[in-house]
């Protein structure tokens, strides 16, 4: 193959990414060597699962965007998009085909066992997902498999049989993002509505409007336009990031149960103590009303039950969207020196909103961390 018929590949497929930053190669020297020419015999193999979600879903008319229900297989939606025969090989595999509500424990398992199998054998998974808890399966994901390979998780707000649905083309980006040279050794990645963020961080952030993930504070990492991955800084993980090398076929019984309260104006006490005996839970997450506030009769209450519980870690995470908690801002009590001493099992949450909080405690409980340990985990996660 010569170097004119490289131009013509681009000109004829100018939705190829790799051709295209080929293309520029090509155009500002036109001495490249045929060692440089893209192999289409090597393209990457990405390997797509499907969960289900709004982006496999199907409602009764153009204008229905709520209401709908799960009824497209990943087959369907691999139909519905554009050839990618010039980026990347694809191969597919139905996991789940559920709304993301009913991703449990079990379901979040089986994925995660899933992508751990393939992401030996092919160089990029995408996983399509609804949008509600996409960003709890996209931290599992990151928390529990090392790699550098492109996992992207991208999902819809409309129904594919809505008017201007934005599945085809969320999952269209998502695949050209797996399979970009560039997008390696940047942790798990959400892709929709153009947006490229860090599935650690990233959170959904309006129940209906197609621009709803939001990385708060750490920023989106890249932009998807006119068919060009753009990253606006160099391949990197979350910092503090610790992995979790699960054992395989864990029974989901045995995963450790963390509920989550929501504090507001006249929470009541009584809530811990039924939510943590009721359920034999092994942690406890409070949604705190600002930065780890919560009514001082709540934090004496807590005081009172961590005593009598040393192994039982209370995160103090926060309602607010973006900021963050401190371990300043943990609640304190006063030592014989009248000096402020921190609740012993009392753990600010830093950055992390409490669903992703509650999955990193499970984690560190199911792989027998002590609450000390556990403190400086999520402690190093914002550079203390
Ligand atoms: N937009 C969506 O995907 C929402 C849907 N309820 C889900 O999470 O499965």
């Amino acid at each position: 193959m010569d170097s004119g018929a490289v131009y013509d590949i681009v000109a004829e497929d100018t939705r190829d990414i790799s051709h295209q930053s080929f293309a520029v190669k090509y155009r500002s020297n036109s001495n490249i060597s045929d060692k440089e020419l893209p192999d289409l015999n090597n393209l990457p193999t990405i390997k797509v699962l499907g969960t289900g979600g709004t982006i496999a879903s199907k409602g009764t008319s153009g204008h229905q965007t709520a209401g709908y229900k799960v009824d497209l297989t990943i087959e369907n939606l691999l139909d519905g998009i554009p050839d990618l025969s010039r980026t990347c090989n694809l191969n597919y595999e139905q996991v789940l085909n559920l709304d993301s509500k009913e991703i449990g424990t079990s379901e979040l398992l089986i994925l995660y066992e899933k992508v751990k199998e393939d992401i030996k054998k092919y160089n990029g998974i995408v996983i399509t997902h609804g949008t509600d808890t996409m960003e709890e399966t996209a931290f599992f994901l990151q928390s529990t498999i090392e790699t550098d390979k492109p996992i992207v998780l991208c999902g819809s707000m409309r129904p594919s049989t809505a008017i201007s649905s934005d599945g085809p083309m969320n999952l269209y980006q998502a695949i050209v993002i797996a399979a970009h040279r560039e997008s390696r050794g940047r942790g798990v990645l959400v892709a929709l509505n153009d947006r490229i963020g860090t599935g650690f961080y990233i959170t959904k952030s309006n129940a209906n409007s197609l621009d709803t993930f939001k990385s708060i504070g750490q920023g989106y990492i890249g932009n998807f336009v006119n068919n060009e991955v753009h990253y606006y800084f160099p391949p990197a993980k979350p910092l503090g990031i610790v992995y979790f090398n699960l054992p395989p076929k864990i029974n989901p019984s045995s995963w450790p149960e963390i509920p989550i309260l929501y504090a507001h104006q006249g929470f009541n006490n009584k809530l811990i103590e039924l939510t943590i005996h009721g359920l034999e839970a092994k942690g406890l997450v409070l949604a705190t009303m600002g930065a780890g506030s919560m009514a001082e009769k709540t934090n004496e209450f807590i005081a009172k039950f961590l005593k009598d519980h040393e192994d039982f870690p209370v995160i103090y995470s926060k309602r607010s969207m973006d900021g963050m908690v401190p371990n300043g801002s943990l609640p304190s009590s006063v030592n014989v020196n009248n000096e402020p001493v921190s609740f012993g099992n009392a753990i600010a949450s830093g950055y992390l909103n409490p669903q992703k909080c509650r999955i990193l405690l499970q984690l560190c409980i199911y792989s027998g961390f002590s609450v000390s340990q556990i403190k400086k985990i999520f402690r190093g996660l914002y550079g203390g």
